[in-house]
């Protein structure tokens, strides 16, 4: 436990030129360990999606380091690069990004069809998934047939079938109503708890950020505040009551009263 997974240092995006520049990241540096259930909050346009984007390896930064593992990822090439994106990264998507002319369970071996992995080789992960996100009446249907919240759980099969590393969501709860969005966080949750998987989830939302371990809030670049849940005696109802504490901070742009 306790390891370093991630390890992002004086991180910073600068869009366009000189006159016109945006600082979409302006110096962030912070670790994520293993087990760890990580947060990223703020208000539209301060940086999170470009983040989350570097990481991924979509973007690349203008300056600082992105380290998985002791890898520094912004220099991968050719074979790394493929295999840090696909093997060590699971992604979920708001709008799941599932491929509507394949079944479930022929969304959920994509990640096993792009490396020339046999598939026999994860059949009883992809079971084990299943159950517990509970999608095995789905996996033979086709994405339309499936509901949202079905959708975006054969999407988290999907995301872990090779246990990556590390899991990055970006607002996996904004496509989904609120009582399928509680039930895919009581499943990541669960996931971060029970297999220690490492999660990092940009989110709007207040509720789903309180199923996280720590939030770092980030303001026109830059982290502005960290919240950790003190557990075990915090209530998952105190620590969502602190985050909607500083979401109107960060609302009311009054950054110097944390
Ligand atoms: N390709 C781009 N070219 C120029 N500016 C960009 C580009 N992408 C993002 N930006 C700017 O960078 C800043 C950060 O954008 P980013 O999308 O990371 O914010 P965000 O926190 O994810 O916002 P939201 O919550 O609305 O998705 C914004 O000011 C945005 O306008």
């Amino acid at each position: 436990m306790n390891q370093k997974i991630l390890e992002i240092e004086a991180l910073r995006k600068y869009y366009g030129k000189r006159e016109s520049q945006t600082k979409a990241l302006d110096g962030i540096t912070f670790q994520v360990v293993s087990g760890e259930f990580l947060g990223i909050m703020g208000s539209s346009g301060s940086g999170k999606s470009t983040l989350l984007n570097c990481i991924a390896t979509v973007i690349a930064p203008t300056e600082g380091h992105i380290v998985m593992r002791g890898t520094e990822i912004t220099s991968l090439k050719g074979k790394e690069l493929a295999e840090y994106r696909g093997r060590k990264v699971g992604y979920l998507f708001q709008n799941f990004e599932l491929l509507d002319n394949l079944t479930g369970r022929e969304n959920i071996l994509i990640p096993l069809s792009l490396h020339g992995i046999p598939e026999k080789e994860s059949r009883s992960r992809m079971g084990e998934l299943a159950g517990y996100l509970e999608i095995e009446d789905v996996l033979d249907k086709f994405p339309a047939q499936m509901s949202g919240g079905q959708r975006q759980r054969v999407a988290a099969a999907r995301a872990l079938i090779l246990n990556p590393e590390i899991i990055l969501a970006d607002e996996p709860t904004g496509a989904l109503d609120s009582r399928n969005a509680r039930t895919l966080m009581e499943k990541l949750s669960g996931l971060n708890r029970k297999q220690d998987s490492t999660i990092l989830m940009v989110t709007h939302d207040s509720n789903a950020a309180s199923y996280c371990t720590r939030i770092l809030f980030i303001q026109d670049g830059k982290i502005f505040h960290e919240l950790r849940r003190r557990l075990p005696e915090e209530t998952q109802q105190e620590f969502y009551e602190r985050i909607l504490h500083v979401m109107a901070q960060l609302g009311g742009g009054s950054a110097n009263v944390l």
